[in-house]
């Protein structure tokens, strides 16, 4: 069965509270495929992340992985990471301790070489025994995107808004991680308000609200 997405979104839909943040909503995720979810803010694209993540439980619809269906609110069985705005970075941890502690919580090698080596590649080597807490919002970010390397076999990246308080060199650095991933056959699902380099990164566009249906 070669042509199966990895992911396949099918009827999805969440609401908060009595009104639809988005319904019916139907889309494939693709081995090598980056899909780029763009909307105003509130549409409901981190909604739509959480959803896919299984972090948080749809109204309605089936995330279909690979060849195994699951009931939306089940998280499904692929392996995926998800970096989110928070970072997921624990303050009183130092910068190496934080990501070691979530590699393992994952089931991933948390060394402490091989944690030093994505910080290295994330310009974060420098920081590794500073206080999370005392990171700038640009160097958490960058700490806490460390993780793409520490789980780059994972299939599907899982990204609400990486780009954040990013420098130019760090927006390269992301984009040269996304490329290496995508090349590799693995898949990811972003949202940016930042422009993507949509030719290079053959980005599919995805648009939730009004948008969508103009
Ligand atoms: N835990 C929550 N409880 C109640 N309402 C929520 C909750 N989380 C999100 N919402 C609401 O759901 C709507 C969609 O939020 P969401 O964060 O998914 O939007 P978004 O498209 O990611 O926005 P942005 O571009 O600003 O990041 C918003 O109106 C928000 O206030």
């Amino acid at each position: 069965m070669p042509d199966l997405p990895l992911l396949q979104v099918s009827g999805l839909a969440c609401r908060r509270g009595a009104d639809w943040l988005f319904r019916d909503l139907n889309f494939a995720v693709r081995s090598g495929q980056l899909v780029w979810l763009r909307g105003h803010n509130g549409s409901g694209k981190t909604t739509l992340l959480r959803a896919v993540s299984g972090l948080t439980e749809p109204d309605e619809g089936h995330l279909t992985w690979a060849a195994v269906s699951h009931a939306a609110h089940e998280p499904g069985r692929q392996r995926l990471v998800y970096v989110g705005h928070l970072n997921a970075m624990k303050d009183d941890l130092t910068v190496c301790e934080s990501l070691q502690f979530i590699a393992r919580l994952h089931g991933q090698d948390g060394s402490r070489p091989r944690v030093l080596e994505a910080l290295r590649l994330l310009g974060m080597y420098h920081r590794r025994n500073a206080a999370v807490r005392t990171l700038s919002q640009g160097q958490r970010r960058r700490a806490a995107l460390a993780r793409l390397v520490l789980e780059s076999d994972a299939a599907l990246w899982v990204l609400d808004e990486p780009f954040d308080a990013l420098d130019i060199a760090g927006i390269d650095t992301v984009n040269g991680l996304l490329k290496g991933h995508l090349a590799r056959g693995g898949s990811v699902l972003l949202t940016s308000h930042l422009p993507l380099d949509v030719s290079a990164l053959q980005a599919t566009e995805l648009t939730l609200g009004p948008e969508a249906a103009a």
